[in-house]
């Protein structure tokens, strides 16, 4: 009897909990972005935005609105490293064998001309996206992605747009709801969610649950709107239905 109204219990009154991806490509943003939720929706207080320094790993964020207890999962999306091919190509031709002995080395090269490189286009052919490939393992757990785009960047937007086109393809994000962020609207350069949308044509957006909201992280423009249809979706999503079976059919976490 006790365990039937417990049950009960906890079904009318706890909270669903949702796990949220933020990924984009480097400096889009995300972390400033997570920052800002923080202090607007939970009782931390968020760093501000001279104080955040590029992601290399994850950074995680937990807030609650009304009945929702919302995880974020911010990913960075920098940190190039070098194609095999240069690495060995360095190690071989220029060393020897000699030159470096090892992948940090051939790393810290690699992080020395990336910054060198910081303000010119980063898309140089002999970099690859290092991190930008653990994004995937935490795919099958999310109820729903975050893409963050800085839309004052106009020279990036197809590096974006080729890594977003990568996250929809991924059959982990299966039915997943998409928020696509245009962020940065303080700066007058930025393109409206509009513009954004219509700059990236995605094909693959059709049979997906998906807006695109412009937003700031640093005046938070944007951001309460972008909760609520997060939000929404998330609550009456197949995905959240198929997520909520796999954990063992518990209708929500205490
Ligand atoms: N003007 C303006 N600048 C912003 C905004 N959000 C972030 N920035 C700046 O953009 C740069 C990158 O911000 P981050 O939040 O570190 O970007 P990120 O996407 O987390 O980058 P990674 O961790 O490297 O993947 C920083 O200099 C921020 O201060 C914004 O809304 N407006
Ligand atoms: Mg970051």
């Amino acid at each position: 009897m006790f365990s039937l109204f417990y049950g009960f219990w906890k079904y009318m009154f706890s909270k669903t909990e949702f796990h949220v991806l933020i990924l984009g490509i480097d400096k889009a943003g995300k972390t400033t972005l997570l920052e800002k939720l923080k202090s607007q929706y939970s009782n931390v207080e968020g760093l501000p935005p001279d104080r955040i320094v590029p992601t290399v790993g994850l950074n995680i964020g937990r807030i609650e609105v009304s009945n929702s207890k919302l995880v974020f999962w911010d990913l960075g999306g920098q940190y190039l490293l070098l194609e095999p091919w240069v690495f060995r190509m360095f190690t071989t031709v220029l060393g020897n064998g000699r030159m470096f002995s090892s992948t940090v080395e051939a790393n810290c090269l690699c992080f020395s001309m990336f910054v060198l490189c910081d303000g010119l286009d980063q898309n140089f052919f002999f970099f690859q996206p290092g991190l930008r490939s653990i994004w995937e393992k935490y795919y099958e757990e999310a109820h729903a992605v975050v893409y963050v785009i800085d839309a004052a960047c106009t020279s990036r937007f197809e590096d974006s747009k080729s890594a977003l086109e990568k996250v929809l393809r991924h059959e982990d994000l299966q039915g997943a709801p998409l928020l696509i962020l245009a962020n940065k609207q303080d700066l007058p350069d930025a393109v409206s969610a509009e513009e954004l949308a219509r700059y990236l044509d995605l094909k693959k957006l059709d049979e997906r649950v998906y807006m695109f909201e412009a937003v700031s992280g640093y005046d938070g423009m944007g951001i309460k709107e972008s909760l609520e249809w997060l939000i929404e979706v998330m609550e009456r999503s197949k995905r959240t239905e198929m997520l909520r079976a796999r954990a063992g059919a518990a209708p929500a976490s205490a």
